[in-house]
């Protein structure tokens, strides 16, 4: 099936990649947002965010006349048959989900809506929305669809194009069948359900995945205090494939656009229906938590304050592979160092020129970072980390101690530059 006329409306790390991606698979593409310069620059395949593969699929979807972009959404909509809705939802107040772009533009598009076409949510909304859209837009003549995306950034195209499934739900199956067959050619298993069942698929998934790394964090800090160490303990669990290798890393939290707010919104939606749920209460308090052991490991490493003292921080961003700052747990405990009174000096590969707003002074390379610091700190798990030149480090920095919160670098190489390394659940070196 192809050569559908589909529309995608937003062109984030969703729905750019979700446009660039269904046309590369044969269909006709228009993309819409409400950001004119946004548009102008996917127009000449100009593409501001890192995702790996994604600028050469506009350029060639561009060159093939298969993929535009255009401004506002109502004009682009006259002759759609699937709509894609891939607009940001973020935390409202109270935790919920903010549906109000996702409102507006069913609002904006439901007048112009052919009939026969298929409205489809790909934004990540909570259970009960395509109910409420199908009430929204008023058109029995209209499907509505819910088929949540699990691309992960920085392999977003990746995830895209080699999907371990595809859900999409409806309580008109015939349209629901149809949205499963844009994707046909990816041979992935598909999940056809209701609605509600597929709102219901994302926020399970991304609520386990918080719950998984919350947990390998506490055990982390278990190990710390009983003498294991959690890259063994890891190592051992994930041969159980049960358990699987996968999202066992422990970190400084888990962050980013999706996961803190996709938790927050499914304990209101819980809250709502007066159902008590610890287990994901103690998820979320626990990753703040882990943000202060961090920050506490650090001033221990400094020798108990961090007063007036200079740190040179690896990464800002939410995980390696991603420009994205949105609620990174390496942006977080910078904040919380700042707010102890020290100086940061950082270095992220991923971030180019200012970034406003920052509790630091950004820097364009490591060494410039380490330079006259007590201690360096490595926030994201950058690979080009792994392989700096430690005797160099160890000569900028004017206490030669290394704070992994990542557990990402060899100590041992450290160790060998006379640099002393601190990680998570396992005992320092050096
Ligand atoms: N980022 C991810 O990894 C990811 C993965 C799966 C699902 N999701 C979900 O997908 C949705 C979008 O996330 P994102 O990260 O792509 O967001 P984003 O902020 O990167 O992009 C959203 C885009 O929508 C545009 N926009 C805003 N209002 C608009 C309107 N009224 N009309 C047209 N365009 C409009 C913005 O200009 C922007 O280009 C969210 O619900 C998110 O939870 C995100
Ligand atoms: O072993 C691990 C794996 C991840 N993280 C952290 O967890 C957070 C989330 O990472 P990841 O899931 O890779 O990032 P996202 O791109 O936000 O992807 C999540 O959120 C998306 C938006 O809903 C979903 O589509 C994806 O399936 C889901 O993995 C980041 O801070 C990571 O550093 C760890 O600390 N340890």
């Amino acid at each position: 099936m192809f050569a559908r006329r589909i529309v995608v409306v937003g062109t984030g790390y969703v729905g750019l990649t979700t446009g660039a991606c269904l046309a590369s698979l044969g269909h006709r593409v228009v993309c819409s947002d409400v950001n004119a310069e946004k548009v102008a620059q996917l127009s000449r395949g100009e593409v501001r965010i890192h995702e790996p593969g994604l600028a050469e699929l506009v350029q060639e979807g561009i060159a093939a006349g298969r993929l535009e972009f255009v401004l506002g959404s109502a004009g682009a909509v006259a002759d759609a048959e699937v709509v894609f809705l891939c607009v940001p939802t973020p935390m409202g107040s109270g935790g919920g989900a903010d549906l109000a772009v996702v409102e507006s533009v069913a609002r904006e598009v439901r007048e112009v809506l052919p009939t026969g076409c298929v409205l489809v949510t790909k934004s990540t909304v909570p259970v009960g929305t395509s109910a409420r859209l199908r009430e929204l837009v008023g058109r029995p003549d209209v499907a509505v669809v819910s088929n949540p995306e699990f691309l992960r950034e920085g392999s977003a195209v990746h995830d895209f194009l080699n999907p371990d499934r595809i859900v999409v739900g409806s309580d008109t199956q015939d349209a629901a069948e149809r949205v499963a067959a844009l994707y046909a050619r990816l041979g992935a298993p598909t999940v056809l359900t209701d609605a509600a069942s597929a709102e219901m698929v994302k926020y399970a998934a991304n609520c386990f995945l918080a719950t998984k790394l919350s947990y390998v964090n506490a055990i982390a800090e278990l190990c710390e205090r009983l003498g294991a160490d959690i890259t063994d303990v890891t190592e051992g669990m994930g041969y159980d494939r049960r358990i699987g290798q996968a999202f066992l890393q422990p970190g400084p939290g888990w962050g980013g656009s999706c996961l803190p707010k996709d938790t927050a919104a499914l304990l209101q939606v819980a809250e709502a229906v007066e159902f008590d749920f610890p287990l994901l209460q103690a998820t979320i308090s626990a990753n703040a938590r882990q943000r202060e052991r961090m920050v506490a490991k650090v001033v221990d490493a400094c020798g108990g304050s961090l007063d007036g003292v200079r740190l040179g921080l690896l990464g800002l961003t939410f995980k390696a592979g991603t420009d994205d700052l949105r609620d990174s747990p390496a942006l977080e405990v910078a904040r919380l160092l700042a707010a102890r009174g020290a100086e940061l000096v950082a270095f992220d590969p991923g971030l180019r020129g200012d970034e406003p707003g920052l509790p630091l002074t950004l820097v364009d390379d490591p060494y410039r970072a380490a330079k006259g610091a007590a201690a360096l700190v490595l926030l994201t798990e950058w690979q080009e980390f792994r392989t700096l030149d430690w005797t160099r480090v160890a000569q900028e920095l004017e206490a030669p101690v290394v704070v992994d919160t990542r557990n990402h670098l060899d100590p041992d190489a450290l160790r060998r530059a006379g640099l002393s390394w601190r990680g998570v659940g396992r005992t320092p070196v050096g």
